[in-house]
């Protein structure tokens, strides 16, 4: 997260960290006690070591209370989400139990109405995703306010250039916050009216330039998929 700030702790207490081999490699969010969503893209770089999923956590190091690693029982990427495109950017992440629900756990709505959030929205993305173009880890989880950019700016020549479908959306840069998501902060949620409406997407590689906008894979054009996986699977 570039140019936010951290947040209470715990009161983002469905914010998830994808580890491996104990190492923060994405965020995501727990929608039931048992699934996580995040992004597909966060399985790219990864050497096939033990997935494990923090939950409760405000620093990523810290002793706290309600803090708990899961293991991870299935890892289910979209079947359209590939490595060249942004394309149906989601993983579903099935904990080895269901998590215990608590003040510092608990779950997050997903929007289920299929509509656009308005040009201008202000919503929240959080992660403990790079807070410095050189590659700054923070420990402490990081919250930025983003407003949201329409999807005709966003895919002007100047910006995304026609690569921004309407299965996702866009968050401006202002040329002087430079409050944008990062490297880490893919698979966390973009909440705006206290719902989850979009995942962070790793889109352009680089944060932080007015020129590139973030992307975010939509939610509701998903939920059915969402809805099948969970059903069938345990
Ligand atoms: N806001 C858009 C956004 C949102 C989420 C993730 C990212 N980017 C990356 O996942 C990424 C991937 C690989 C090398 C990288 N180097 C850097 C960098 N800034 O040095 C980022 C990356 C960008």
């Amino acid at each position: 997260i570039l140019g936010g700030r951290e947040p209470q702790p715990h009161t983002m207490p469905y914010m998830a960290s994808l580890q491996e081999d104990g190492k923060h490699i994405c965020g995501g969010f727990l929608i039931t006690a048992e699934w996580v969503l995040s992004a597909a893209h966060c399985l790219e770089d990864t050497i096939n070591g033990t997935f494990q999923v923090l939950l409760g956590a405000h620093s990523l190091t810290a002793h706290e209370p309600h803090k708990r690693l899961y293991g991870v029982r299935r890892l289910i990427p979209h079947p359209g989400s590939s490595t060249e495109t942004n394309a149906d950017d989601l993983l579903l992440i099935q904990l080895a139990e269901p998590a215990l629900l608590g003040t510092d756990v608990g779950t997050l709505a997903l929007q289920e109405e299929d509509q656009e959030v308005p040009a201008g929205t202000l919503c929240t993305a959080a992660g403990w995703g790079f807070t410095t173009n050189t590659g700054k880890r923070p420990d402490k989880l990081q919250s930025v306010e983003l407003s949201i950019m329409s999807r005709a700016t966003c895919n002007r020549r100047i910006h995304h250039d026609g690569e921004v479908t309407e299965n996702m959306m866009c968050t401006e840069i202002k040329k002087d916050s430079r409050k944008d998501t990062c490297k880490g902060d893919s698979g966390g949620p973009l909440v705006c009216h206290g719902v989850a409406a979009g995942v962070v997407a790793a889109g352009s590689r680089v944060c932080g330039n007015w020129k590139k906008p973030g992307i975010y894979t939509r939610i509701p054009p998903y939920i059915e998929w969402i809805r099948a996986v969970m059903a069938s699977a345990n």
